[in-house]
């Protein structure tokens, strides 16, 4: 069989990292970090480029975007591309490219690690082999490979910042895990066809805020934002999502907010499972705000989405129809 074709864009992030003066900082490039997983190469043919050398939270939506555009300049020419990136943001990018990366046919794999490639206990080489394997598996879309398992890229999430098991995926199944006879397809879209073709729409807007309530959040807050001019606002609200309203009340803040043409969409911060506005009346009433329920997206899929989405339309009731779209898994 002919070996598949693999594009390597390296990013930085601590897989990259070496020793200076100042700390770890991404140091090695694509091919450097290739040299020392030599065995790759007898299954893969493989090439490199260097596109970004950076810790991921120096990673912002100008660089998804300059990710998005060389990923859909590569497509045409391989099997699969595998982008190595920090993990500290590695679920934003991930959801980002989901949806500018409209129809993919093709795997695009975002792995990273938590120790260095170059050291002794390094994460690294194990994270590639299942970027790798998720390639080889005949995925497509975008995904998440870190700790022997792929996930979907609009559903995965940092959970841990010392740990291998950095990564979770959120009220999704894996797609995928590694065992020892092999990749194991657990909810695969493999062989599947992309519904339209590939098309790159890469057009984000990043007046956009996110805001964790806490009991007794300064309704003034909204004011603030206002002014700021941010148009998309994320809430990350209480349980199943619900927000004070005696004696501090957001609600007639949120109203102008909405009525000023501001898109305000309100997800859990409850990390596992869904939201769901209509439960109680302190979500009720968010609702009648002119909120968009975020459900179960998880915070990076629903920001990135209020980017990707403002980034399309100006028109906040064309917001709230993308809003009801699911494009790539990202909401149930
Ligand atoms: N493990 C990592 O990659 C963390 C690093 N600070 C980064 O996100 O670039």
């Amino acid at each position: 069989m002919q070996k598949k074709k693999v594009l390597l864009l390296a990013t930085g992030g601590t897989i990259a990292c070496t020793h200076s003066q100042e700390g770890l900082a991404p140091g090695l490039s694509g091919a450097g970090i290739l040299k020392l997983l030599p065995e790759l190469q007898e299954d893969f043919t493989i090439e490199s480029r260097d596109i970004l050398n950076l810790d991921s939270s120096n990673i912002q939506p100008e660089e998804w975007q300059f990710m998005a555009e060389r990923v859909t300049e590569a497509l045409p020419d391989y099997d699969g591309i595998i982008i190595t990136h920090g993990t500290d943001t590695m679920a934003y990018t991930a959801s980002a490219l989901s949806y500018m990366l409209q129809n993919l046919s093709k795997p695009v794999v975002l792995t990273g690690a938590q120790i260095p490639i170059g050291q002794m206990f390094t994460d690294a080489k194990r994270n590639l082999q299942t970027a790798f394997a998720a390639v080889n598996a005949g995925l497509s879309g975008v995904m998440v490979a870190f700790d022997d398992k792929i996930m979907g890229g609009c559903r995965a999430v940092k959970v841990r910042t010392m740990g291998f098991d950095a990564f979770e995926s959120i009220s999704a199944p894996y797609i995928g895990k590694i065992y020892a006879d092999g990749v194991h397809l657990e909810h695969s879209r493999a062989g599947e066809e992309a519904a339209a073709p590939f098309e790159l729409k890469n057009k984000l807007c990043t007046d956009v805020f996110l805001l964790k309530l806490i009991p007794g959040t300064k309704p003034e807050i909204f004011d603030s934002l206002l002014a700021l001019g941010y148009r998309g606002i994320v809430i990350e609200a209480f349980g199943a999502g619900g927000t004070h309203f005696e004696r501090r009340n957001l609600l007639p803040k949120l109203k102008k907010l909405t009525d000023h043409g501001v898109s305000i969409a309100v997800c859990s911060q409850c990390l596992y499972e869904k939201s769901d506005l209509s439960l109680y009346e302190v979500g009720r009433k968010l609702l009648d705000c002119g909120v968009i329920p975020g459900r179960d997206m998880t915070t990076e899929a629903i920001v990135t989405k209020m980017m990707w989405a403002l980034g399309q339309t100006e028109d906040p009731a064309e917001v709230k129809e993308i809003f009801a779209r699911n494009y790539c898994g990202e909401v149930s």
